[in-house]
């Protein structure tokens, strides 16, 4: 029996792995795809960010993928492998929190996964602008850039030449092996992204224990790093929440990493997007509520010294009078 190649797309928080998950969707591939998300914040919101009719959007919540639900991709294998007529490919969208070494790990030892599925090959997603502080501050993002089989250097229009070219030189040093791509939302050629460079002597070099399956995983993540997640039923005033989210970032952006909603405003048939990372926001009508959506407001922010009771009045605040 062939095995299907798994492809693991890996990258700090907000560095743009939706948006490459998205890109592969979206080319007229003919392909069928499992798409694996797995998110830290409680209330999934990537799961309703991927495009795409076809595919089957799995979303794992409320935990890293490296750690607690890690069980739960085995079962969802195992339960993709029993679908009548299969997939050609699975991608799995990792939290920006997660080491890929134990998410590459589940792909390696476990037999059933191991027999039926073939890393293909690991991708990290690089925010030029962010990587910098990211890898002063976490474990993480060093392992996801030291595990690369392909690096995107993403957002190369929020940095300049120099700043790319430091950028670049820091990877290298992380990583010297791994194809370096600039792009710009992601814009790299996909045959390119997608061409199973995956190697494992090299991955074994780094880290020796990763085919041990009683091997200890001993990450641990930023402790100070937490999720708070609201969901309002009423409709809120897209002003005042648009206001109210603009001010917090400029005061506490430095401690968000990561902001992202799907709203419902009063008067409007259409669910808006936000997304922000750090101070840098941005936000649109998606073109409708998809069959079965709530009509709800969902947000989730990831950080540092997050005020769940705080956050969730001003969130509250923006409701619709
Ligand atoms: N300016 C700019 N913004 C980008 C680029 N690529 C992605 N973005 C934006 O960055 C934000 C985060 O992108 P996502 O693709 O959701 O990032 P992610 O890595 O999936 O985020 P998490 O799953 O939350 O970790 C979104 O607002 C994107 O539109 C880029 O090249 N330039």
């Amino acid at each position: 029996m062939s095995r299907i190649p798994v492809t693991l797309l890996t990258g700090t928080l907000g560095a743009g792995k939706t948006t490459l998950l998205n890109r592969i969707l979206s080319e007229a591939h003919g392909r069928r795809y499992a798409v694996i998300v797995n998110e830290f914040g409680e209330i999934g919101i990537d799961g309703d960010l991927v495009v795409g009719v076809d595919e089957e959007v799995f979303a794992l919540n409320n935990g890293c993928l490296c750690c607690s639900v890690r069980g739960d991709l085995i079962r969802i294998i195992g339960g993709l492998m029993k679908r009548a007529g299969g997939f050609d490919r699975i991608l799995v969208e990792t939290t920006g929190l997660a080491d890929p070494a134990p998410v590459a790990q589940t792909f390696l030892v476990d037999d059933e996964v191991r027999e039926r599925t073939a890393l293909d090959s690991i991708v990290t997603v690089v925010d030029a602008r962010n990587i910098e502080a990211r890898l002063a501050d976490s474990d993480e993002a060093e392992e996801q850039v030291a595990f690369a089989d392909t690096l995107l250097v993403n957002k190369t229009d929020l940095a300049d030449e120099a700043g790319l070219a430091t950028v670049e030189a820091r990877l290298r040093a992380i990583n010297p092996v791994a194809r370096l791509i600039r792009t710009r939302r992601c814009d790299a050629d996909l045959g390119t992204v997608l061409d199973g460079a995956f190697d494992l002597d090299r991955l074994l070099a780094l880290e020796p224990d990763l085919l041990d399956s009683h091997g200890r995983h001993h990450h641990e993540h930023d402790e100070g790093v937490g999720s708070v997640s609201f969901r309002i039923d009423r409709p809120l005033d897209g002003r005042r929440f648009v206001d109210w989210i603009g001010m917090l970032l400029a005061i506490r952006g430095a401690d968000i990493l990561r902001s992202k909603g799907i709203l419902a405003f009063a008067g409007e048939d259409r669910p808006f997007v936000f997304q922000g990372v750090h101070m840098l926001q941005e936000g649109d009508f998606a073109p409708a509520w998809r069959p079965g959506q709530k009509r709800e407001s969902r947000l989730v922010l990831i950080g540092r010294n997050l005020d769940a009771a705080v956050l969730r009045a001003g969130f509250e605040g923006c409701a619709a009078a």
